[in-house]
């Protein structure tokens, strides 16, 4: 392989023992149905296995995480190692604690099923001098972090740079685009003059910047460069193969009468991650569920560290079907849409500073399993945040569909994010077409129940709601703390989908009665339900069939159309949009 090399996606099969790895990883990966390595872990790990420094992007779910781990893991399995060493041998740097929390559950995870004795820890800027000394004594083989953490101790002298000089044989950079519009770069820095000339560098990228073009320079030796098709190289590629895109345009305002007809008609698979633009916006879509009996739970930048941990843990446990995130970028106190009146308000960027934690981050990188449907409730601001917005559903092999829900004002964003899919109108309609399976009645005959019930969450609601789940997620956090130390697996102690509304919900909203339903729209919804079994993902609740291969011919999004069933007959989708100008891929 030369060193600039593209990685194809069709190249033919390969299995994990082809490339290398030690038995044990081979069968710890087979404990985790995990049995065939993605194109980037093709190319990546046996370069990694050579001792070659690599800059590896791909596109988002791609599986770059093990892409490094794995060969990390295999390196360190197999050398001795040295009883002198006074710093850890590899140094993995991520731009979130969230990044740094799942990073750790994933390799400690492959650790223990291959039962190697093999110290991993995850720094946290919440710790203090002495938690960190105590956290390195040893030290341990691996430590994964962000800059800033490290920084602090090599200024505190809890790691001692000429340790880093003599110890550290690998550093890895994951989210290497992110590291540096974080604010890392002065730590960045300040680290790389002990990092050692002789230390194998991998930085791992979703997208190709000026950031990681800087970051390679800083660190990397004359690397290996991996591309897979991403965002700024390719338009056919940027968002994967396996993730369906669609749109409902209507009015900011019946978006709330839209997504509910989307959630309480099942016309989405669950799991179901929205994206609203603002933290207030996600409590009004939380209270306006619960009045209909869905549970939901809200994540942002507000909540403690330890909550968004935990909440992160229970939707990937399945332990409920919908979560309402708020992106970091999205909350950083730009000018916000107010859904109700359109009208714009300022958020006052002092005010929110102090409240956010600027190391959290929803949409870059973190792994959220088995999300079938992403809805951007409030199309993102950029065309990069709705690729990653998108990235959370169709990871690895799974498959995924998105809807998003675009107003008038929000046309120009939507009209960039097009531009970004595909060249011209035929293109971009084979990427993202209208949702097919909401009818404008099935619509109209929620919008009386919709409309009374949004009237009812008013501003004070929210922000009642929202100080009242941060005060129980304060709580939860002290008391997960300690029974986080005590029981790390225990998952179930609280409960955060809890209802925040005081109005408990009327008996008649929670179930949709039939004479509501058009023939249609009842079809539609069964078909939904089909589907999801026939994929092996009737419960995923429970994390069942997260795998199940996509079946064309069994997703109704690919064979239904909620406009004309009759007309489309048996090739469904297919016929009715080769009669339309536009002609979308299904
Ligand atoms: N070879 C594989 N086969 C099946 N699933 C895999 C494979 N490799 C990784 N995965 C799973 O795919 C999901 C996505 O992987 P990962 O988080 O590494 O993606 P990523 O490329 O880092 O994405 P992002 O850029 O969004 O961080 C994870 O749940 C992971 O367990």
């Amino acid at each position: 392989m030369n060193k600039e090399g593209r990685v194809e996606e069709e190249e033919e099969e390969q299995t994990f023992e082809e490339l290398g790895l030690d038995p044990r990883l081979i069968r710890a990966l087979t404990k985790k149905t995990i049995d065939k390595p993605t194109p980037i872990q093709r190319v990546a790990i046996p370069l990694i296995l050579e001792g070659k420094d690599v800059v590896a992007r791909a596109k988002t779910g791609s599986g770059k995480t093990f892409a490094y781990l794995l060969p990390l893991l295999h390196k360190l399995f197999t050398q001795s190692s040295s009883a002198k060493n006074l710093a850890p041998t590899a140094l993995i740097l991520v731009p979130t604690r969230e990044l740094c929390q799942q990073v750790c559950s994933e390799a400690n995870s492959l650790i223990e099923l291959c039962r190697v004795q093999l110290r991993l820890v995850q720094l946290t800027s919440s710790m203090s001098v002495s938690e960190l000394r105590t956290t390195l004594a040893g030290p341990p083989e691996v430590v994964i972090s962000t800059p800033a953490c490290i920084q602090t101790c090599l200024s505190n002298g809890v790691i001692q740079g000429q340790a880093v000089q003599d110890s550290l044989s690998i550093l890895i950079l994951d989210e290497a685009d992110l590291l540096l519009s974080y604010g890392y770069e002065d730590d960045l820095k300040a680290l790389t003059s002990h990092v050692p000339r002789r230390c194998q560098c991998l930085l791992m990228s979703a997208t190709s910047s000026s950031d990681v073009e800087k970051l390679k320079k800083l660190i990397l030796h004359n690397p290996y460069i991996l591309t897979l098709p991403e965002v700024g190289e390719t338009k056919d590629d940027i968002i994967p193969k396996n993730v369906q895109q669609f749109y409902i345009s209507c009015s900011a305002r019946d978006k709330l009468v839209h997504i509910l007809a989307l959630l309480k008609l099942e016309l989405v698979q669950k799991k179901v991650l929205i994206f609203t633009n603002s933290i207030d916006m996600s409590f009004r879509l939380k209270l306006f569920f619960e009045q209909f009996g869905i549970k939901s739970a809200v994540l942002n930048a507000e909540l403690p560290q330890s909550s968004r941990l935990h909440i992160l843990e229970e939707f990937n446990a399945g332990l409920f079907d919908y979560l309402i995130a708020t992106d970091e970028s999205q909350s950083e106190g730009k000018e916000q849409v107010d859904d109700q009146n359109g009208s714009e308000r300022k958020k006052s960027k002092k005010h929110r500073k102090h409240k956010l934690d600027a190391e959290f981050g929803v949409v870059r990188g973190i792994d959220f399993k088995n999300v079938h449907t992403v809805i951007n409730y409030e199309m993102p601001q950029t065309a990069a945040g709705y690729v990653h917005r998108i990235g959370r559903t169709g990871r690895a092999y799974n498959t995924g569909a998105s809807v998003s829900l675009v107003s008038d004002e929000e046309m120009e964003i939507f009209e960039e994010i097009k531009s970004l899919l595909g060249e011209n109108e035929d293109k971009v309609s084979q990427f993202i077409a209208p949702f097919p399976l909401l009818s404008k009645n099935a619509v109209e005959s929620l919008r009386y129940r919709a409309e009374d019930v949004a009237r009812s969450v008013t501003k004070i609601a929210v922000r009642e709601s929202r100080a009242q789940d941060l005060r129980n997620e304060i709580l939860n956090s002290q008391k997960l703390k300690a029974h986080f130390q005590d029981n790390p697996k225990d998952l179930d102690l609280l409960k955060h989908d809890k209802m925040l509304s005081k109005k408990a919900p009327a008996p008649h909203l929670r179930d949709v009665p039939d004479y509501l339903l058009d023939p249609t729209t009842q079809e539609a919804s069964k078909i939904v339900k089909l589907a999801r079994a026939a994929m092996g993902n009737a419960n995923p609740s429970r994390g069942k069939g997260s795998k199940g291969r996509f079946k064309r011919s069994r997703d109704p999004l690919k064979t239904f159309s909620a406009e004309a069933p009759k007309r489309a007959g048996k090739g469904g989708m297919k016929r009715k949009v080769k009669d339309t100008d536009n002609g979308h891929k299904q």
